[in-house]
């Protein structure tokens, strides 16, 4: 994402004019149904706690309760008026708006921490890979909601989709959950999106880190700590 023209950081956002007094970093986490996101997000709200910072906790589609609304129609698995795939993009985008503007542009300008479960990455990853949206146009709505702000860090959690889809089993049957709407695809949709994700990976290794999460959850918590120890050290520089 760094390399494509007029996409910068949120700490070169800083430096070009964007909340220049702001010291917070913004933090994502990615990868398909099931990787492990949730379970992770907590582990990295933790550590950066445990360094005194504050830290904001959210999450895409939603993070508002307008958001969570727009979140809410974008996962219904309603079945009678299927939502149409330009709609889609264009409700991801309009929740991302309405969260950029409400909680996390007034959390990096104050100086807090953003950690975010999903963010755009997700968008060229379903919207783009699993749908066969045009990328193009995905950039063009990214750059006018964002206006140069996208993430200075982001853990990509990748393992096998079909060991992914085990883990959402264990969980969706523990807690009585029915799938959501994107949960209901087909396995070649998640392949496409798993693949989208590691094609954006290679394209910015600067920003993105891969993390193997198909090992236990205490050597995917050490991998995840090793980087955020990396990067907090060369933010510090
Ligand atoms: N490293 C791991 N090894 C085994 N099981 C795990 C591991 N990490 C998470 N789990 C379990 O896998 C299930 C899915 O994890 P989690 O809900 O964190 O994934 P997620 O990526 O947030 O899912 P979703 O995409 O649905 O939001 C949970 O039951 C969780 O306890
Ligand atoms: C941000 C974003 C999300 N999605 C999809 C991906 C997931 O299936 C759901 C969110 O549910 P989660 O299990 O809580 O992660 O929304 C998307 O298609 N496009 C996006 O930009």
């Amino acid at each position: 994402m760094g390399k494509r023209t007029g996409q910068v950081s949120a700490q070169s956002a800083r430096s070009a004019g964007d909340s220049p007094e702001r010291r917070g970093r913004f933090i994502t986490l990615e990868g398909g149904e099931g990787v492990g996101k949730s379970t992770n997000l907590a582990r990295v709200v933790g550590w950066l706690e445990a360094r005194g910072l504050e830290v904001v906790q959210t999450r895409e589609p939603g993070g508002t309760p307008r958001a969570e609304a727009i979140r809410r129609l974008l996962l219904d698995p309603e079945e009678r008026e299927p939502l149409d795939e330009d709609a889609e993009l264009l409700l991801v985008f309009a929740a991302r708006a309405q969260h950029l503007a409400r909680v996390i542009r007034p959390a990096l300008a104050r100086g807090a921490w953003v950690v975010c479960d999903r963010f755009t990455d997700a968008t060229f990853a379903y919207q783009g890979g699993g749908r066969g949206l045009d990328p193009a146009r995905i950039a063009e709505l990214e750059a006018f909601v964002q206006r140069g702000l996208t993430p200075d860090l982001t853990l990509l959690l990748d393992m096998p989709m079909a060991e992914a889809q085990c883990r959402l089993e264990g969980r969706l049957a523990g807690s009585g959950e029915r799938r959501d709407r994107f949960e209901q695809e087909r396995g070649d949709f998640f392949e496409a999106v798993r693949q989208a994700y590691l094609a954006r990976a290679a394209k910015a290794p600067e920003r993105i880190a891969l993390i193997d999460a198909a090992r236990s959850p205490e050597a995917v918590g050490r991998q995840i700590e090793e980087v955020l120890a990396r990067r907090m050290a060369a933010w510090q520089r």
